[in-house]
């Protein structure tokens, strides 16, 4: 059994992690911190999980964590991890950031985005765990960057079409809608009830820090420069995010054509779902689950090719990913704990 901890358990990704990790087969939920219900049972916090997981919360400790984890899943806000990592790794565990301490190999890119980085030298031996397409890598990895919620959904549609240089990627626009649980579990006016449940707003118009981790990732992986417009959207939805992405293509393609190349790339792939001609993804169709369902249009008014992409935020976006990249590390069934569909209402 691979014994695994949450360090954050209590936030929405890390008790997600927790709902996941404790009906995976070959896990064992090992040590969960906190630091504001430290002492309490996990499932005083979270009474859903009364009589399943009997585990306490209890204060962050390396050394406690390395002695006691085979892989430790990292739930906690940006700039937080960079100073506890290093401290895990050399105790003998692997690690799964779920925050963008270690989603940029370049330590300067991470510093323009976000803020000065306290562990520059571990950023290049991190894996950016995407995981349909860094699987080889993924595999080896001591510490993976598990990608940000937009980032995944956005990147997902795109790359396949991009790699055989099929898309001009110097014009890039997205627009993407996301859940308010993307905005974490703390209490603040912007996610208010009343501010949210009738309203429906753009937000970091232009200036999203995703933005440099998708370019980022779209020209590591093309060797193209590309530039992109990304708007997210807040919308009064708990879960799920949905990307909405337009882009030229450099020759005309059939819709069937496109469709054909992300089947192919996507083949034996379970989680990604390329849903066919005139069908388009709806967040209730993946909420809860690890699925990314992918839809597209050619506007032949415009030449523009038109992706739509789904995830729900928790589980594709974050902890689900999470898991996945643990099953990679671990050479484990990819699917495994992470079978569940959707309620259908
Ligand atoms: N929510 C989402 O959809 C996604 C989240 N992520 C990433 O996952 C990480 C966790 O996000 P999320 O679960 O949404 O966040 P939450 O705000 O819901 O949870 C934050 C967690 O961090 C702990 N924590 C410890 N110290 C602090 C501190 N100083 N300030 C705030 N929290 C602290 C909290 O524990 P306690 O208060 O008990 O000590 C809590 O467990 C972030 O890095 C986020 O970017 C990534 C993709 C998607
Ligand atoms: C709705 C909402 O606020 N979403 C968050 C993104 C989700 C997230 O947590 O992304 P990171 O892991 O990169 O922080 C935001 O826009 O900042």
């Amino acid at each position: 059994m691979i014994r695994a901890s949450v360090v954050g358990a209590t936030g929405y990704a890390g008790a997600e992690l927790v709902r996941i990790l404790s009906g995976h087969p070959e896990v064992r939920l090992s040590m969960l911190t906190s630091h504001q219900y430290a002492g309490q049972l996990f499932s005083d916090v979270f009474p859903a999980f009364f009589q399943r997981v009997a585990l306490p919360l209890e204060e962050f400790d390396t050394r406690k964590l390395a002695e006691c984890s085979d892989v430790v899943f990292m739930a906690l806000p940006h700039s937080m991890p960079m100073t506890m990592v290093p401290e895990l790794l050399q105790g003998g565990c692997r690690v799964v950031d779920l925050s963008a301490d270690f989603r940029f190999s370049d330590p300067f890119a991470y510093e323009v985005a976000y803020e000065p980085h306290r562990a520059p030298e571990l950023c290049r031996h991190a894996v950016y765990g995407l995981s349909e397409i860094f699987r080889e890598k993924i595999t080896g990895a001591s510490l993976v960057g598990n990608p940000g919620c937009y980032p995944t959904c956005i990147l997902l549609p795109l790359l396949p079409l991009a790699t055989p240089g099929w898309l001009d990627l110097s014009r890039v626009i997205c627009d993407a809608k996301s859940g308010v649980s993307g905005a974490g579990r703390g209490v603040s006016l912007a996610t208010h009830f009343c501010e949210i449940a009738q309203a429906f707003k753009a937000y970091k118009v232009g200036e999203h820090r995703h933005r440099p981790e998708i370019v980022n990732v779209l020209e590591m992986v093309t060797g193209e420069k590309s530039r992109l417009t990304f708007v997210p959207h807040l919308v009064p939805a708990i879960r799920g995010m949905l990307a909405t992405t337009y882009v030229s293509l450099r020759e005309e393609k059939s819709e069937a054509e496109l469709r054909e190349r992300l089947r192919d790339a996507y083949r034996g792939n379970d989680f990604i779902r390329i849903l066919p001609e005139n069908s388009f993804p709806d967040l209730s169709h993946v909420r809860g689950t690890n699925c990314c369902d992918i839809g597209l249009r050619v506007d032949r008014e415009s030449g523009m090719l038109i992706l739509i992409s789904a995830i729900d935020n928790l589980v594709k976006g974050a902890a689900g990913q999470a898991v996945q990249n643990m099953n990679i590390m671990w050479r484990l069934e990819e699917t495994m704990g992470l079978g569940a569909l959707p309620p259908v209402v």
